[in-house]
């Protein structure tokens, strides 16, 4: 895939993208996490390549919101879906989801959708998705413990790139290896030709191990799983929650990673536990050692009348014998057992055993007092407890990384299994939360039953539901604070999600197909004569973009306050005759919609969202517009109110203040 096709991506984003593992992957399932881990791309920047690479896979000419407004209406929706996410992945993820103008995306997201709203967000599940995050690559993994050897500077070459986790070392002769065995617990040799030669230490001679690096350095297929031990158990505990089918067999994965640590040591084996423990504790294993033997030959000595007649006395000390003879003549049995018990300790407290002999040569035969041990035995016990520990790691190594060697792709799809079901959950959650329906695609305009707003300033459940349907150019009229504005942003919310593919907060829902969203907000305050000029263009370039294959929605509040209210009645007048004439939808909200009405060359409709009347200070109104009816305004129904309301006098003032609306 030629990735400078993608839009928005260049010559230097394409060569960090290059880097990737697999770029065209990360594109195609848009997995802006993965495309973020090239360098200099952040995760905003992510996300728009991969919508870019979207847009050229569905021949997209892209986002319909075309104004800031509606823009801001997308951001809210996505913010409405992100919130229900528990991964980052989920999150970055969404932002794939766009408002789009070509029919197959939408279908195919709608279909995805579908699946998704099936979806049960259990607690348990989103619990066990907190601990999952997209998988990672270990680096700077070193051995120390192993070199690999050669005479050959080819084959050297070769092995530094093939395996660099450990040491290469350029070798003569067997000298020069012999030399290099006593600094490494084992030295691959990668030359037949030392095969037959007598050499001390670990030495291997495996001419083919750049062929299968992790026969010598299964380190390397520990770390994958070791650094991303918990993120895949915790994927394995999201497919069992979920019931989700696995890519493999989750119980031999859990066991084998629960022999796993997250530093890439082996665990949970007894023998290897065993050594472990004898390494660490052998100073104080000899110090207790010592201590019962001294303890018993101190019991012993102090219970004793040491009888010793004058001339053994006279000749022990012409001698020069010092009380070890005295010990050795007197108390020669005493000593034995002091001893064994310290031999007995150290095997026992160590857990020793095929190092028992060696153990016992710790505490010589010949009677001193204290007892004390060899330090140079105690050496070299700790030598070969060492070396017997570092053998069965590399064994439970070997055998642990063959059993996992195979599970790494099912691995990756397990986790992006389970990343990808907290987008479905997002979704479950966001049309569960806002009872949403799929609308159905298609027809002119659009109608919507049922439809509430979660973009309000009130909690949803206080919302109260709108009916509306549009086809053509129509006026939006209303009582103040009636809800107008809120119709047009519930309006662009559906548009958009409906063309992101998603659920829409309503009842019922039908959605024509749209080209651009066309929404302005209200202005606050009269424009100066350059901000005046550059929306009636704005206006301009809009009437004439509209054409039966660019189907535009136009969404405008109250345009008549960006001039005085007589001049802004004629130009939204044109304004909607020209829409009107090109077949667009429009709903424009106005105040003025009876003078526009008046002032319109041809037909042009008008809604009216109603106040029923008006009951402590406060509009009593039905938020959905009748059709065809212009909303009586705010300020006629409080004349009406006085009118009725007040004695006789004053009554007339008001009825003929009425008469004049
Ligand atoms: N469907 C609804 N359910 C509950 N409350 C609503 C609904 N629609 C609007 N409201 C409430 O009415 C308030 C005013 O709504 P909105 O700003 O849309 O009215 P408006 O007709 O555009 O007002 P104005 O004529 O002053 O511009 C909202 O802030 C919200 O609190």
């Amino acid at each position: 895939m030629e990735l400078t096709s993608i839009p928005g991506v260049g010559e230097k984003t394409a060569d960090a993208l290059q880097d990737l593992d697999d770029p065209e992957g990360a594109l195609e399932r848009g997995d802006v996490a993965a495309l973020a881990r090239a360098s200099g791309i952040s995760p905003g920047r992510a996300a728009r390549i991969a919508r870019g690479a979207i847009r050229r896979n569905y021949d997209d000419a892209g986002n319909i919101t075309a104004t800031p407004p509606a823009r801001n209406i997308y951001q809210e929706a996505l913010s409405l879906l992100q919130e229900r996410t528990v991964t980052d992945y989920a999150s970055q993820r969404l932002e794939t989801l766009y408002p789009s103008a070509a029919r197959t995306r939408i279908e195919d997201v709608r279909e995805r959708t579908r699946t998704a709203m099936e979806r049960d967000p259990s607690p348990a599940v989103r619990d066990a998705l907190a601990g999952v995050e997209p998988l990672s690559e270990p680096t700077d993994l070193r051995i120390r413990d192993r070199c690999l050897a050669t005479r050959d500077a080819e084959t050297y070459a070769k092995a530094r790139e093939a395996i660099p986790e450990v040491s290469v070392e350029l070798v003569e002769d067997a000298r020069t290896l012999s030399e290099l065995a006593r600094g490494y617990a084992t030295v691959v040799v990668l030359d037949e030709s030392f095969a037959g030669t007598d050499l001390e230490g670990d030495v291997r001679i495996e001419p083919d191990a750049l062929d299968d690096p992790s026969s010598v350095v299964p380190e390397r297929t520990l770390a994958f799983f070791a650094q991303n031990r918990d993120t895949l158990q915790a994927a394995a505990r999201v497919h069992r929650q979920a019931g989700l089918d696995a890519p493999c067999d989750l119980g031999a994965l859990e066991s084998a990673l629960s022999r796993l640590d997250t530093d890439g040591e082996v665990r949970g084996d007894e023998e290897l536990d065993r050594l472990t423990d004898a390494v660490n504790d052998i100073d104080a294993a000899v110090s207790e050692a010592e201590r019962v033997a001294n303890d018993h030959l101190r019991e012993a000595i102090e219970e004793r009348d040491v009888t010793i007649e004058g001339t053994d006395l006279l000749s022990l000390v012409e001698r020069g014998a010092g009380v070890d003879s005295l010990l050795q003549r007197e108390l020669a049995d005493e000593y034995d057992a002091a001893v064994a018990a310290a031999r007995e300790t150290l095997v026992e407290t160590l857990g020793l055993r095929d190092t028992k002999s060696i153990a016992r040569r710790a505490f010589g035969d010949e009677p001193t007092y204290p007892v004390e041990h060899d330090e140079s035995v105690i050496n070299r016990l700790r030598t070969e407890l060492t070396a017997a520990r570092d053998r069965r790691a590399t064994e439970q190594k070997h055998e642990l990384a063959a059993d996992l060697a195979g599970m790494r792709e099912d691995c990756e799809q397990l986790v992006e299994r389970a990343l990808e079901l907290d987008v479905d959950l997002a979704i479950a959650r966001f049309a569960a939360d806002f009872d949403c329906t799929m609308p159905a695609l298609g027809g002119e305009g659009f109608a919507i039953e049922g439809a509430r707003s979660p973009l309000l300033d009130v909690p949803f459940e206080a919302v109260e539901p709108v009916d509306y349907e549009v086809t053509g150019v129509t006026l939006l009229s209303g009582v103040n604070s009636g809800g107008k504005t809120s119709i047009l942003d519930l309006v662009a919310l559906v548009v958009v999600l409906t063309h992101m593919g998603l659920p829409v907060p309503a009842e019922r829902a039908r959605v024509g197909r749209v080209a651009e969203l066309q929404y302005y907000a209200k202005t606050q305050g009269t424009l100066d004569a350059g901000a005046f000029e550059s929306t009636l263009r704005e206006f301009g370039e809009l009437t004439t973009s509209v054409s039966e294959d660019r189907p535009v929605l136009v969404l405008v509040d109250e345009l008549e306050s960006i001039t005085e209210p007589g001049a802004s009645a004629n130009i939204m007048a044109g304004i909607l005759e020209a829409l009107a004439d090109r077949d667009a939808t429009a709903v424009f909200v106005s105040h003025l919609a009876s003078e526009i009405r008046e002032t319109a060359a041809t037909d042009i409709a008008v809604d009216g969202i109603a106040a029923e009347g008006i009951e402590d200070g406060e509009l009593l109104v039905d938020r959905s517009p009748v059709k065809g009816q212009l909303a009586r305004s705010t300020p006629e129904l409080i004349v009406e109110k006085l009118a009725d309301e007040e004695a006789d006098e004053d009554a007339a003032f008001y009825q003929s203040l009425l008469e004049k609306f």
